[in-house]
């Protein structure tokens, strides 16, 4: 099979490169002429484990190309995928301009039968609508058949996923059209499941919709349980031991970020209002994820009052670890408020900084090194608990801090390690944990090594 992907982001790369592994033909193509420079210089634009190698890889063994030109990207292709953007407009819709050129695109330049398929996450009826707008632009009398395959992977463990999915999904109206999706997949060993087009176009929706269901719900719990004097950690640890519920996605925190779920719960909010559904619940769960990524700054005004002239360190800026992924990432709604409250930002993440850098507000000031941003904090917040900022965070505090206090926004640390190395720790769902007794180095010294 020959295959063609358009759009080399997180999806289209990560796709091309895994498809390329398993032995097939690929090529990448891109508008972004200088992603796709580096891209044939074996260099990845995005930070994710493992891909850079694997890239060089099949780029060395013949099997993965990268182009901007349609013309040479989609000559006799069998397959082409489709993986551009689908960002959030406006009025909460998933924008369609970038799926609907790149459908234009593969009418105009493809010179054989074609099967497309959209790996892009596309509102419902969005496959029949590419397959259309590629039948009224085609140059000679090809046959077209349209297959939804929706993405699950997640950024930071993006090659693993796709060797070792739950699923892969493939809707299609024509048998034969799935059937050739199944083979080419084969190779993964993964379960299939073959649905029609609109079941896997809604898949994709109801299982981010789902997931994010799961923080909100986590969330509002530690809500309560600050209340309540209950322990967010222990419950969803109990919660979690029940087969039915399962332990994933129960990590309390400062909210639910990234590229997905904040575009996808709108998306479907705006689906279902389109076909005259009030989707109650779904509103719920953004409006909920948006106050909670307000509590860190709410939480330190009711400790330290006003945050003027404070100095307080940013740990971890992107929407999670291991990835430089900026998108929609807890660092922007934190550090405009703590801006508007006049505190002065010292940001600091392992990979993320210089993307941070074209989106934080420009009074952000940044760190190379994690002690540097905390050496002279008056307070520090842990935003994404990137391995690094997890085994130092609190220690470096209770070594370098004259009063260590820490806002933890992903409860990474248990009260009794607070306490050990005297930080005053602050976390979500759980009671605040106070220093005790003076503090002293060597004991924090003797507690951490
Ligand atoms: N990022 C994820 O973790 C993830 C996971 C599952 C599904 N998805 C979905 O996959 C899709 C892609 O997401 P992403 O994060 O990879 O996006 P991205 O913004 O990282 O990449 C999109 C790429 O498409 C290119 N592009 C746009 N129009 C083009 C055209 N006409 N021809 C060629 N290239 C074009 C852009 O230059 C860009 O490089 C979205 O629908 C998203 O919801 C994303
Ligand atoms: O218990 C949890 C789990 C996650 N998060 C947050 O949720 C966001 C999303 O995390 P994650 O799902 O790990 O990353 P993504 O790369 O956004 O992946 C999600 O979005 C992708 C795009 O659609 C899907 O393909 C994936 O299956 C889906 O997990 C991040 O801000 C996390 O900090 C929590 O707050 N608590």
């Amino acid at each position: 099979m020959n295959i063609a992907i358009i759009g080399t982001g997180y999806v289209g790369l990560v796709t091309g490169v895994c498809l390329s592994e398993i032995g097939h033909d690929v090529t990448c193509l891109d508008i972004n002429s200088e992603k796709v420079e580096l891209l044939q210089k074996g260099i990845s634009p995005i930070y994710e484990p493992g891909l850079e190698e694997l890239m060089l890889k099949n780029i060395e063994a013949g099997r993965l190309k990268f182009t901007d030109s349609h013309i040479i990207g989609l000559k006799d292709k069998d397959v082409v995928y489709i993986a551009v953007g689908t960002p959030q407009s406006e009025d909460g819709s998933a924008n369609l301009s970038y799926i609907y050129k790149a459908a234009r695109d593969i009418g105009q330049n493809i010179t054989r039968d074609v099967t497309v398929v959209t790996k892009s996450t596309v509102p419902l009826g969005t496959n029949y609508k590419v397959r259309e707008l590629v039948m009224a632009n085609l140059q000679d009398n090809y046959l077209v058949e349209a297959v939804s395959n929706p993405e699950f992977l997640r950024e930071g463990s993006a090659i693993h996923d796709s060797f070792n999915g739950d699923r892969i999904v493939i809707g299609a109206d024509d048998a034969e059209a799935a059937n050739i999706i199944e083979e080419i997949n084969k190779p993964f060993g993964l379960p299939i499941l073959k649905t029609s087009i609109s079941s896997a176009e809604m898949i994709k929706y109801a299982a981010n919709a789902f997931l994010a269901t799961k923080i909100s719900f986590i969330n509002e719990i530690a809500n309560l349980s600050e209340k309540v004097g209950a322990d967010v950690n222990e419950v969803a640890k109990g919660m979690g031991q029940d087969a039915r519920i399962g332990s994933k996605f129960l990590n309390a925190g400062i909210g639910y970020g990234g590229s997905c779920f904040p575009k996808d719960t709108h998306a479907l909010v705006k689906i279902s209002q389109d076909y005259g559904h009030d989707f109650h619940l779904l509103k719920s769960v953004i409006q909920i994820n948006e106050n909670q990524k307000t509590l860190l700054v709410k939480k330190a005004k009711e400790r330290l009052g006003s945050l003027e002239g404070k100095r307080i360190a940013l740990l971890g800026l992107a929407f999670k670890p291991e990835t430089d992924d900026m998108r929609e990432a807890a660092s922007i709604v934190v550090s405009k408020q703590l801006v508007e409250e006049g505190a002065e930002i010292i940001g600091y993440d392992p990979i993320a900084a210089e993307n941070a850098k074209t989106i934080l507000p420009e009074e952000v000031q940044y760190a190379e090194q994690i002690e540097d941003a905390i050496k002279e904090a008056d307070a520090v917040f842990i935003l994404t608990d990137w391995k690094e900022i997890v085994e130092k965070a609190l220690l470096m505090s209770g070594l370098f801090m004259e009063n260590p206090i820490v806002f933890d926004g992903r409860n990474c640390y248990t009260a009794e390690e607070a306490q050990k190395l005297h930080v005053e720790y602050i976390s979500i769902g759980r009671d605040a944990v106070l220093p005790t007794g003076e503090k002293e180095q060597e004991s924090i010294l003797a507690a951490s090594f």
